[in-house]
C-alpha cells in the first residue's frame, strides 16, 4: 500500500498502526494538553504518514507550538496518546527519531557552519549514544543546504537565512524520521523565505524526511503542505485537514495559478471561522 493510501486510510479513522507495517511518523489520539486549568489543546486525533509533509495554520494562540513540542516530548499530554513511529514520545526522543528547527536558528556564536552542524554527533559521542553513520556527513549536509564553501563561516559572518539553513542541517545530521519545524522562516524577508521554501522541498524530497512545519503564511502552508493541518482556538482543537492536490513540480510559478489561488482563499476563509 502506497504512503498516500497509508494516509487516506489514516484520515477515514483507520488505526493505522496496524495498516501495513509502516507506523505513522506521529499520531495523536484523543491528545489534550492542560496548563493548570487552561486547555490548550483538546482532543486531538491525527495520523501523520511516514514521508508526509504537513504544515499547521491556526490563529495566535490556537496551540501550533504546543502540538510540535507534544509531539517531541517536550511536554506531555494531559490525556490521550501520542506516538512518534510507533513508540512513546520519550521513547522515540532517546532514538534520535525527530529534530526541531525553531524560528531562532540557535546556533553557537563561537562555532563555525561546520562545527555547529556536528554538534549534536559530539554530544551523542559523549552520552555513549549510539548514533547511526549517516547517509551524509556534515559537511554534505551543508552542501545539501546549499553553504558549500562557508563551512569556516561563523555565524555573525552568515546572513539570517544562512543560519537558518546551518540550522538545518544540524537537524538533518542524525537521520530524524520526522523534522518539526516552528515558524522557521518567520523572521526572514519574503525573497529568503522563498529560496528557502523551495530548498526545503528538495530536502524534503532528497531525505524522505516527515515534516511538521509551522507557519503563519497560508501561501508558505500551501506551496509546502501536501496537507494542512487547521486549528482553532480556546481550545486548540483540529478544525480542518485539507489535502493541497496540485500536480507537477512545486515551483514559485505555481503561486500564479488559480488552483493556487483557491487553496489560498479556502484557508483565508476557514481561518475566519476559527
Ligand atoms: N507553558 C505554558 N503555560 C501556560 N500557558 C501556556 C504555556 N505554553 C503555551 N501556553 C498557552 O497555550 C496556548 C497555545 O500556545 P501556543 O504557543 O501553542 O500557540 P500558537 O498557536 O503557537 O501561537 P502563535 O501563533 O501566537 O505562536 C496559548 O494560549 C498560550 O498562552
Amino acid at each position: 500500500m502506497s504512503v498516500r493510501k497509508l494516509a487516506s486510510a489514516a484520515l477515514d479513522g483507520t488505526d493505522v498502526a496496524t495498516v501495513g507495517n509502516l507506523p505513522a511518523a506521529a499520531s495523536l489520539r484523543g491528545a489534550s494538553v492542560k496548563f493548570g486549568h487552561f486547555t490548550a489543546l483538546s482532543d486531538i486525533n491525527l495520523d501523520i504518514m511516514a514521508g508526509e509533509f504537513w504544515t499547521i495554520l491556526g490563529p495566535s494562540g490556537c496551540g501550533k507550538s504546543t502540538m510540535l513540542r507534544l509531539v517531541s516530548d517536550l511536554i506531555p499530554a494531559s490525556s490521550g496518546e501520542v506516538r512518534v513511529l510507533g513508540k512513546p514520545t520519550e521513547a522515540a526522543r532517546l532514538a534520535r527519531e525527530f529534530a526541531f528547527v525553531f524560528q531562532d536558528a540557535t546556533l553557537l556564536p563561537w562555532r563555525s557552519a561546520l562545527k555547529n552542524v556536528e554538534l549534536p554527533l559530539e554530544i551523542g559521542r559523549k552520552r555513549g549514544v549510539k548514533i547511526p553513520l549517516g547517509e551524509r556527513t556534515p559537511r554534505e549536509l551543508l552542501k545539501l543546504v546549499g553553504l558549500e564553501g562557508r563551512e569556516d563561516a561563523l555565524p555573525h559572518e552568515l546572513s539570517g537565512g544562512m543560519c537558518q539553513r546551518v540550522a538545518i542541517a544540524r537537524a538533518l545530521v542524525c537521520q530524524p524520521k520526522l523534522l518539526l519545524m516552528d515558524e522557521p522562516f518567520g523572521a526572514l524577508d519574503e525573497m529568503t523565505r522563498d529560496r528557502l521554501n523551495l530548498q526545503l522541498l528538495q530536502i524534503w524530497r532528497e531525505t524522505g524526511t516527515t515534516i511538521l512545519f509551522v507557519t503563519h503564511s497560508i501561501p508558505e502552508a500551501v506551496f509546502l503542505g501536501q496537507k494542512v493541518l487547521m486549528l482553532r482556538a480556546h481550545p486548540g482543537r483540529v478544525k480542518a485537514i485539507v489535502d493541497i492536490d496540485m500536480p507537477g513540480a512545486r515551483e514559485m510559478r505555481l503561486r500564479e495559478t488559480p488552483a493556487f489561488n483557491r487553496y489560498c482563499a479556502r484557508l483565508r476563509d476557514l481561518l475566519e471561522e476559527c
